[in-house]
């Protein structure tokens, strides 16, 4: 694919440079080791009583999770997932957190969704980048455009299994309370980095609950 069909590439470049300007700042800030993917961890990014407030706010909300195409492969993704309360004091201040480390407004990105995967639920691997060829992308375009970096923060430590794994990395990260895991999703050109491609591998003890904000090109509305 040319640079010419990724509509959103030059400012994809720009938000990926200022955000690593402003990550290599973060003394807090640890960069996973591997040069195909700017993938970062930041350990007890959130305190414990705000993750057990946003368990249970996802509790209250969660169904079964969908996927943007559709359901081509109904068991691609088998977790539970949610818009949670936006207005309640937990979530806002999550929000306030996620855009002070990485200098991107709260209103430039998707409402933090969170999800709930019970004993052997998944979802396989994917990039979390939109399909500009898809019939979806003309209404993605028009309403904040294509994801730029993906934040996550795990709301508990997970017994067993349930690890985010880059699967062409051969990168792990196991569950940890309150670490938050942030990606770019683009290389430095602003194209599609395809070594971001990851899967939640399934829970094989316990329950994992994960809070999800991804960023975008522009503001959503
Ligand atoms: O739950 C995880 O570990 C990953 C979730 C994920 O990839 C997503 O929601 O896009
Ligand atoms: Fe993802």
């Amino acid at each position: 694919m040319t640079h010419a069909a990724h509509p959103d590439r030059k400012a994809l470049a720009r938000i990926g440079a200022a955000v690593r300007e402003r990550l290599a700042g973060e003394p807090a800030v640890r960069r996973l080791v591997d040069e195909r993917a700017e993938i970062y961890a930041v350990e007890q990014f959130l305190p414990l009583p705000a993750c057990a407030r946003i368990m249970a706010l996802i509790d209250a909300v969660a169904c079964p999770s969908s996927l943007i195409d559709g359901g081509a492969w109904p068991d691609y993704r088998t977790s539970y997932s949610g818009d949670i309360d936006a207005c309640d004091t937990s979530v806002r201040d999550l929000e306030t957190r996620l855009a002070a480390i990485t200098g991107i407004a709260a209103a430039c990105g998707e409402s933090a969704q969170g999800q709930r995967y019970r004993c052997g639920e998944y979802f396989h691997e994917h990039c979390d980048w939109f399909d500009t060829a898809a019939r979806y992308w003309g209404r993605e375009r028009r309403c904040g455009g294509q994801r730029s970096w993906t934040a996550m923060v795990y709301l508990n430590t997970v017994e067993d299994g349930g690890t985010t794994d880059f699967t062409r990395i051969a990168l792990s990260v196991p569950p940890r309370a309150g670490a938050l895991l942030l990606w770019n999703n683009a290389l430095p050109d602003g194209t599609p980095n395809p070594w971001t491609m990851h899967a939640a591998r399934p829970v094989r003890q316990g329950v994992k609950y994960v809070v999800t904000k991804w960023f975008r090109t522009r503001i959503c509305q």
